[in-house]
């Protein structure tokens, strides 16, 4: 609905009726504030035609998210690289989002966007080249990571300054400095923000050269562990660093609710016994680069695509909580309902992201496969057979946590495309 009585608004207006590039850019943006989208993307849209960047990058989000039209992500690719090529490093660094969520990584590229927006000190980019520098077995890099989570942290990436601080406190990459990590604690925490769960650091990885970007190592295929054949279980461990794990539960927590389950009458979502942790899923449009380059790491173990998985799914349980037996797969019913080009749900990666007391195995009753939680092991598993038909043997349960929390990441992978980007 219009707001007219906004008086900063109403003077937001006037000075649009010029039709002043960056009056339209304001107005637009207000409008987005007060939930006109609409309007606010026919700003935008006339802004970018007049060659204002920041209208154009926007323009592009709008057109990517599907805000206030069908996602449309051809047009939004078209104006980040006019955006792009005026100079934007804000556009650079959404094509690098796009590019690892369309399988568009062979058209290179993305390393020299992510490095043009860290030299404009752009947060997301800055915490992104952390975690991906932190991954590496040499000090020069692990420095890097540190000094990278500072600049992201000093200009209020509040995930960023919890990943510092868990590394100072630890001294991961660093000699242990409490009292710094104390200091950043006790910021965070006039922001309402904890510390995060500890968790076991992963070994570093001593195959990726120091010092340059190499952002598709996240492609890299990596070796599974078979754990039963009926149904088809893979693990790998460590396939996330500690940063990468921390991220995770970091960008989940302010998020976190009580858990839904799909009625499997009616394919509605309900709440029952039968799922009884919060869990928080990331809409693309709440995602940054750190968040799909994990994803693009679990979907390569996964051996899929990303573009086929649902939203990434953060669940925590306490103690007491579980996922009783089940199965992923959905019923015809809530297919229909959510995007049924993409068919059902072909394979399940589960990532545990910290270490829990006790308690908190995923077991396959058919196998009796149990996989004990430890921070960054994957558990993959299939959901359909190979025609496609359900798989009823790909039963399987989070047992219930007897002692400290279990944090999980799930995605679970479709068919067919299931993502616009
Ligand atoms: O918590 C677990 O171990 C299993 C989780 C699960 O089954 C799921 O996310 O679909
Ligand atoms: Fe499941």
């Amino acid at each position: 609905m219009r707001n007219d009585t906004d008086p900063a608004l109403a003077e937001l207006r006037r000075e649009a009726e010029g039709g002043a590039p960056q009056a339209l850019y304001q107005l637009a943006n207000a409008l987005v504030v007060q939930h006109e989208l609409e309007e606010a993307q026919a700003l935008h849209r006339r802004a970018a035609e007049a060659g204002l960047g920041n209208s154009q990058v926007e323009y592009a989000r709008m057109l990517m998210y599907g805000v206030a039209s069908d996602p449309d992500p051809v047009q939004a690719r078209e104006w980040l690289l006019r955006a792009e090529a005026a100079g934007n490093v804000v556009a650079g660094y959404l094509l690098v989002l796009m590019q690892f969520g369309q399988g568009r990584h062979g058209e290179g590229a993305f390393n020299d966007r992510l490095l043009a927006a860290i030299r404009a000190e752009y947060p997301p980019a800055l915490r992104a080249a952390a975690i991906h520098f932190g991954r590496r077995a040499n000090a020069a890099d692990q420095t890097r990571c540190l000094q990278l989570l500072e600049r992201a942290a000093v200009r209020g990436d509040a995930v960023a300054a919890r990943l510092l601080a868990e590394r100072l406190m630890r001294g991961e990459g660093c000699p242990p400095q409490p009292q710094a990590a104390r200091d950043i604690a006790a910021q965070l925490a006039r922001i309402g923000i904890g510390p995060l769960p500890a968790i076991d650091v992963a070994p570093l990885d001593r195959s990726l050269p120091a010092a340059a970007l190499a952002l598709d190592e996240v492609l890299r295929p990596v070796p599974a562990q078979e754990q039963s054949s009926r149904p088809h279980v893979l693990t790998v461990d460590h396939l996330l660093s500690a940063d990468e794990c921390r991220l995770l539960m970091a960008s989940a927590e302010p998020r976190l609710q009580r858990s839904q389950t799909v009625d499997p009458e009616t394919g509605l979502p309900l709440e029952m016994e039968l799922r009884t942790s919060e869990d928080a899923s990331f809409d693309p449009i709440l995602e940054d680069l750190s968040l799909r380059l994990v994803q693009a790491r679990m979907a390569t173990a996964a051996g899929l695509p990303l573009a086929h998985a649902e939203h990434l799914t953060i669940l925590r349980y306490r103690p007491g909580q579980e996922y009783r037996p089940h199965r992923d797969y959905r019923p015809p019913g809530s297919i229909e309902r959510d995007h049924p080009e993409a068919g059902n749900r072909l394979r399940t990666i589960c990532v545990y992201l910290n270490e829990v007391a006790a308690g908190g195995e995923t077991e396959f009753p058919v196998s009796g496969v149990k996989v004990a939680p430890q921070a960054g092991r994957a558990v993959i598993f299939d959901n359909l057979h190979a025609d496609g038909r359900p798989d009823v043997d790909s039963l399987h349960a989070g047992l219930p946590v007897l002692q400290g929390e279990k944090w999980l990441a799930t995605l679970w992978i479709r068919q067919g495309r299931y993502r616009a980007y």
